[in-house]
């Protein structure tokens, strides 16, 4: 059997470890733990305001941690789709020029990012006439013309149909098999993820848990509720959670009891097995969190260290 060499694997791309980022007196998110390589997808869920966004900003050095560390491949190329774009939809903006509206690129580099993502007919089209679909497939080929080590995808297929989801899914999948950049992306959708994610990493302010999504995508039940060719590009992320954090901070454990904090070991520390699936059970590791009680979070530093925009793309 072929085996590895840890020593001779080159490093991840990226590495986050007990990281965690505090604005004015709150911890937005702690104690994040993970690492892509070149070629992984990594895809981060998580309810709205969990710390998807200020987790990927830590991961590309956009925002500093304010505690544990992040590391970087030297001279990292971040390709970043964000969220949202300060676009002034008043003046006239075409594809070709939204592709280079931040950096120069060559020619051909756009011809080759449109091509790639299927828009090359829309080059010279006005960005606030395309479809949802489609300005994220010029969001993408924005970021793939500048060929990065590590593509960063906040929400890419917001605004846009189960159909379209698929077809972009596809697409970047296409992407990451042909140039064999590092995936991350993030969705709020707390059931529903790329079948093609190696890691799942639930956030809710801290990593709630962590599993692959392999499983379930091959189970036959998935199949037949949505198909195989869905199959094949979405996958269910089915997990649990034993306790839930509500808007004011404290947590509600499954025993109904409220407290300020985690405890220790609420699901912090366990791996669990769903039945699911031929491919066998899918783990689902639980991580520490902000506040779980553990004791193991090192010591806490002032908040409000500047974001830095070092290695960074095109954001
Ligand atoms: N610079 C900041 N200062 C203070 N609070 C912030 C700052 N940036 C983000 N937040 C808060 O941190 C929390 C996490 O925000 P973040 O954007 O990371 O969440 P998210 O999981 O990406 O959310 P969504 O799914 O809604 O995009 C939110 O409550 C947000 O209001």
């Amino acid at each position: 059997m072929l085996q590895t060499n840890p020593s001779t694997s080159p490093p991840p791309l990226v590495s986050l470890s007990a990281a965690g980022v505090r604005r004015k007196g709150r911890w937005l998110v702690r104690g994040v733990d993970f690492s892509i390589a070149r070629g992984e997808i990594v895809t981060l869920i998580g309810p709205n305001g969990s710390g998807k966004s200020t987790t990927a900003k830590m991961a590309i050095g956009v925002t500093r941690p304010d505690e544990g560390h992040v590391t970087r491949i030297p001279s990292l190329r971040v390709g970043y789709v964000p969220q949202k774009l300060a676009i002034d939809w008043t003046m006239p903006l075409t594809v070709d020029r939204l592709m280079t509206l931040t950096q120069p690129l060559r020619g051909r580099d756009i011809d080759a990012a449109l091509e790639a993502t299927g828009i090359r007919h829309l080059a010279r089209a006005e960005v606030q006439h395309l479809s949802g679909g489609e300005f994220q497939r010029a969001l993408l080929a924005r970021a793939i013309a500048r060929k990065p080590d590590l593509l960063v995808l906040d929400e890419p297929v917001q605004g846009v149909d189960f159909a379209g989801e698929i077809a972009l899914y596809d697409l970047i999948k296409t992407i990451r098999n042909t140039t064999g950049c590092g995936i991350l992306l993030i969705s709020h959708d707390l059931h529903v993820v790329m079948a093609e994610t190696d890691t799942v990493i639930c956030l809710n302010g801290h990593v709630c848990c962590r599993g692959t999504p392999e499983a379930v995508s091959r189970s036959p039940e998935y199949l037949r509720l949505f198909g195989a060719r869905a199959g094949q590009t979405l996958a269910f992320y089915s997990h649990h959670h034993d306790h839930t954090h509500l808007p004011d901070g404290r947590v509600l454990h499954s025993d109904g009891t409220v407290t300020d904090h985690c405890h220790p070991d609420d699901g912090h520390h366990h791996e669990d097995s769903l039945p699911v699936g031929r491919a066998g059970p899918m783990r689902i590791v639980h991580a520490h969190g902000p506040n779980c009680g553990c004791g193991d979070h090192g010591d806490e530093k002032p908040e409000g260290n500047p974001g830095t925009l070092q290695e960074r793309g095109d954001a």
